[in-house]
């Protein structure tokens, strides 16, 4: 017999959201994570305005607040031309309870998650790396590898994946995972110098195009990150050199002295999608079902609403709906990402790096045109925040 719960790979927010809506409704989960701990690296930061809505289900949208920085605005800036346009997110106060971009580190709402998730009594198990997923009439079998070496099997009703890009549980189940690898490597660093003391009126959200080396300055609540690309046929080790990294800084910024780097890092970006999001008692969310390049962040933001609409779906067969009510989570979270998101992330890097100079212009003249209109403003927002691709959501069958 299936142990009767449901068996989560991976505690990043994906997971642990899908396990505290689970856990809200009464239904058992394991959470299974690789790590021996929460991982507190700098991973992404963006929470868009219908994730923090989401989040207040579990009372700790307030909580994330408090520990980050309310962004009510973001611009789109030129490195030749300056500011070209802000968008000021006040703009929804009737679309969303939340009008804003917070910034705020994903480890702080895993904690969070994790604290609700423990005093509700859900068991986790660290340091297992998952190895194989099978599934039969009953159940399914998780089988993990534990730090002393020891394979683990374990059981449960149903799986969800939420292990990453190079999810395991996608593997295990042999969904391809097409698409394409962009041909730059992001380098992305955080400093505590301070940007908006040297840019005069630059956002905590800032997008800088140029057609040699476009960039993101975004503010969290104690550092500066940056974003550049970078020649993909140099090593890491020489993209991430001192000395170079503090020349990039010096010609995007200029200051007296050298930068203090807090960290850096520097990753291959992907645009793919994963064939199927369902396969029998087994679901994929978040990256382990997309990826895509992390203009505009909408990788963690998409994760989530993934992860809330596979748990709603799956509470409701919890309870005796048909198993095939998931089906609508695949056609429903699929489309999105590879109609708005993907299609979105690509946008965005094709408008930083254009190096047509009648395609710039035009471009920035429509982006002054959208923000001088309040209709096209707030349609325009609707849409980079992500609140237009869950509106959406009811138009699939
Ligand atoms: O657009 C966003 O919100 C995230 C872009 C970004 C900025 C800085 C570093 C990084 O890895 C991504």
């Amino acid at each position: 017999m299936a142990r009767d719960r449901v068996l989560i790979v991976g505690a990043g927010p994906v997971g642990l959201v899908a396990a505290t809506y689970l856990a809200s409704e009464g239904i058992p989960v394991t959470v299974f994570e690789l790590s021996r701990e929460l991982p507190e690296d700098l991973r992404a930061s963006t929470f868009h305005p219908p994730t923090l809505d989401m989040l207040d289900r579990f009372g700790v949208a307030d909580a994330c607040i408090a520990q980050g920085l309310i962004c009510p605005e973001w611009q789109f800036r030129d490195r030749q031309e300056g500011p070209i346009v802000t968008f000021n997110l006040a703009v929804l106060a009737n679309d969303t309870r939340h009008p804003y971009r917070l910034q705020c580190e994903q480890w702080k709402l895993t904690r969070l998650l994790r604290a609700k998730l423990e005093a509700a009594g859900t068991e986790f198990i660290y340091g297992a790396s998952a190895t194989a997923v099978e599934q039969d009439d009953d159940g399914v079998t998780l089988t993990v590898t534990m730090p002393d070496g020891v394979n683990e099997t374990h059981r449960g009703r149903y799986l969800i994946g939420a292990d990453g890009a190079r999810s395991t549980v996608r593997k295990s189940l042999g969904v391809a995972f097409d698409g394409m690898t962009i041909p730059e490597i992001y380098l992305s660093m955080s400093t505590p110098h301070s940007f908006s003391d040297d840019i005069g009126g630059l956002s905590n959200i800032a997008y800088i195009s140029d057609p040699e080396e476009w960039a993101v300055l975004l503010r969290t609540p104690t550092l500066w990150r940056v974003l550049l690309p970078t020649d993909p046929s140099q090593p890491e080790d020489v993209i991430k050199q001192a000395d170079a990294i503090e020349a990039r800084l010096q010609k995007l910024n200029p200051i007296d002295g050298n930068y203090e780097i807090a960290h850096c890092t520097a990753y291959r970006v992907h645009e793919r999608v994963a064939e199927h999001y369902v396969q029998g008692r087994v679901f994929l969310a978040g990256d382990a079902a997309h990826l895509n390049n992390p203009l505009g962040g909408m990788g963690m933001n998409g994760g989530i609403h993934d992860a809330m609409n596979l748990a709603e779906k799956l509470s409701d067969v919890w309870k005796g709906a048909p198993l095939d009510t998931m089906e609508r989570y695949e056609r429903q979270r699929r489309k999105v990402a590879v109609e708005t998101v993907q299609m979105q992330a690509l946008r965005n890097r094709k408008v930083l790096n254009e190096r047509d100079p009648a395609a710039r212009r035009a471009h920035h003249d429509s982006l002054r045109a959208t923000v001088r209109d309040p209709a096209k403003h707030r349609e325009y927002l609707l849409q980079s925040s992500m609140i237009q691709s869950l509106r959406d959501l009811d138009t699939v069958a």
